[in-house]
């Protein structure tokens, strides 16, 4: 697999602020990856670290296989890490051509990359009649134009409404399945879960998961058991080497049993049959991803 982005051990501080420590990831070719972390955990500093408009205090990246230079690099890479700033008297069309000579691309691809936000009828509509989602979509396009091989985007949905959030991580869906790597940034799980494959999870500058976002959501789960035999269920679950963390939920009178491997509700219930314990509530749950997220980001709170 091709590698677009490896980042090692880099750290920015602002004067006594430690803004991102030790980041280390990498991106592959064809995925879509999520910075995932709430405001102020060094997202945009990371994006600007990477696009050589933030300067790094120690660390290192290298673009693609780190053959050329950072500059000749970031041409293969389309960003939007502003908001979008086109001329509000220019159309859409007038102000992508003049994208296209400022950084010296051809204009061949203006139509087909304002389709593909769908944009297209509104060519020549000026761009201060368009809404935020609609200047936002304009900006997608305008990082298109090179068929750059990553797209980076910072909160691509901010401050839109959830007709324009919509559009846009449709939009986002539809480029990766053409095969364009992404990497946003975003302090919404639901988004990243939504529209990634992969997620790195980060929390006052330092990372505190990196992996699939399926894969973070494949754990064993955990059960919730009633019974009036409780001393005996309990003995059973700690014995068992099959649970590695047995909790009694004093508001609901449940035990929640976490199992160390998969085990399906009705296996589970006909050992405990046999064991001569009858159960009046059973119910397997997985924790949500939004759970997880959570209890990760809160376990490493000072
Ligand atoms: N130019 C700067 N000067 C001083 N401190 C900065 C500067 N830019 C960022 N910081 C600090 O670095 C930390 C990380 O900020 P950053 O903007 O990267 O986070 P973020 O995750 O992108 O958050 P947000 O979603 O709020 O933009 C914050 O504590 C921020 O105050």
């Amino acid at each position: 697999m091709k590698t677009i982005l490896t980042l090692n051990k880099i750290t920015k501080k602002f004067g006594p602020v430690t803004a991102v420590q030790d980041l280390s990831f990498t991106i592959e070719k064809g995925n879509v990856y999520g910075i995932l972390g709430p405001n102020g955990s060094g997202k945009s500093t990371t994006l600007g670290m990477v696009l050589n408009v933030v300067n790094k205090t120690s660390g290192d990246f290298h673009w693609f296989d780190g053959s050329e230079s950072t500059h000749e690099a970031l041409k293969k890479v389309g960003a939007i890490i502003e908001r979008p700033n086109f001329y509000p008297y220019m159309t859409a069309k007038q102000n992508l051509d003049l994208v296209c000579k400022i950084k010296n691309v051809k204009d061949a691809k203006i139509e087909e990359k304002l389709d593909l936000v769908g944009l297209l009828d509104r060519k020549n509509s000026k761009f201060r009649t368009f809404s935020l989602g609609m200047k936002q979509r304009l900006a997608i396009a305008s990082a298109l134009l090179n068929d750059p091989e990553i797209l980076i985007l910072d909160e691509p949905t901010n401050g839109l409404d959830p007709q324009g959030i919509h559009q846009i991580r449709e939009i986002i869906r539809k480029i990766a399945s053409m095969g364009t790597t992404i990497l946003l940034a975003s302090h919404l799980l639901d988004e990243v879960e939504k529209v990634c494959s992969h997620v790195i999870i980060i929390r006052k500058g330092v990372k505190l998961y990196s992996g699939r976002v399926d894969e973070m959501n494949a754990n064993h789960g955990y059960f919730e058991l009633k019974t009036s035999q409780e001393e005996q269920l309990l003995r059973f679950l700690e014995n068992s080497h099959q649970f590695e963390k047995i909790k009694k939920n004093e508001e609901t009178d449940f035990l929640t049993a976490f199992p160390s491997e998969e085990i399906a509700a009705e296996e589970l219930n006909k050992k405990l049959i046999n064991e001569g314990i009858i159960l009046s509530h059973l119910v397997k749950r997985r924790e949500s991803l939004e759970q997880q997220f959570l209890q990760l980001t809160n376990q490493k709170s000072e």
